[in-house]
């Protein structure tokens, strides 16, 4: 789980709306690489808000493990092959993308944004990329649709009350929604430590 992730897309506009933040705005030169927005993120966001986005669960170990595992992939070079014509673009459920880049459901944007999911449908649509707008979102899916010139996904959190899903997918997909992601790991809220208040106060 990485914050650096969910910043990258909507940074540029994330930063230059609040005209009160000392950040600087030279973008290109400061923003590098993933590792350049945590430490952003940690300086521009209120406390709380930056915790609930870069804290994992229980003693954080699968978060660890999974900002290793992504450090452990390699891409594999090949070389001497004709690179005259590249071409990233895939067919998925349907719907043809320039590349395979999707932007995961993140719950709650507009904690860290006024325009919360609205610029992250945009961001996306400038990149090409897939937009996952769900349950747990603060804005509306009309809103990101309107916004998004790339397909745009519903996330589902699934719910014991399966006619409440049918209807759900429903209405979504009768909006626009061109496919369905469904959060199935969540049966119990997490133990998410860094977010209980005495632990907050101290942190800073
Ligand atoms: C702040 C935050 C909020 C998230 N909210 C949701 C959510 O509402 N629904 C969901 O299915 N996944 C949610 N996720 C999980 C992400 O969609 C994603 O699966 C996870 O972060 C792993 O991908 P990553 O390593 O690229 O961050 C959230 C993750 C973060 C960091």
């Amino acid at each position: 789980m990485r914050i650096a992730a969910i910043l990258l897309v909507k940074s540029p506009t994330f930063l230059r709306y609040r005209s009160d933040w000392s950040m600087p705005l030279d973008i290109e030169t400061r923003f590098l690489g993933l590792a350049d927005f945590e430490p952003a993120a940690r300086e521009v966001l209120p406390h709380a808000v930056y915790e609930f986005i870069a804290g994992g669960a229980g003693d954080e170990i699968t978060k660890r493990d999974n900002e290793a595992a992504f450090d452990r992939i390699k891409l594999r070079q090949r070389l001497l092959r004709d690179v005259t014509r590249l071409d990233t673009a895939i067919t998925l459920f349907g719907q043809r993308l320039p590349h395979p880049i999707i932007l995961a459901p993140i719950a709650y944007r507009r904690l860290a944004h006024p325009e919360g999911e609205v610029a992250a449908a945009r961001g996306a649509g400038v990149a090409g990329a897939v937009f996952i707008v769900g349950t747990t979102a603060t804005a509306a899916i009309e809103d990101c649709l309107a916004e998004s010139q790339s397909p745009v996904w519903f996330l589902l959190y699934w719910q014991s009350d399966r006619s409440f899903n049918g209807e759900l997918v429903s209405r979504m997909a009768a909006l626009g929604a061109k496919a369905i992601s469904v959060t199935v790991d969540l049966p119990t809220p997490g133990d998410r430590r860094r977010q209980i208040p005495g632990r907050l106060q101290n942190a800073r």
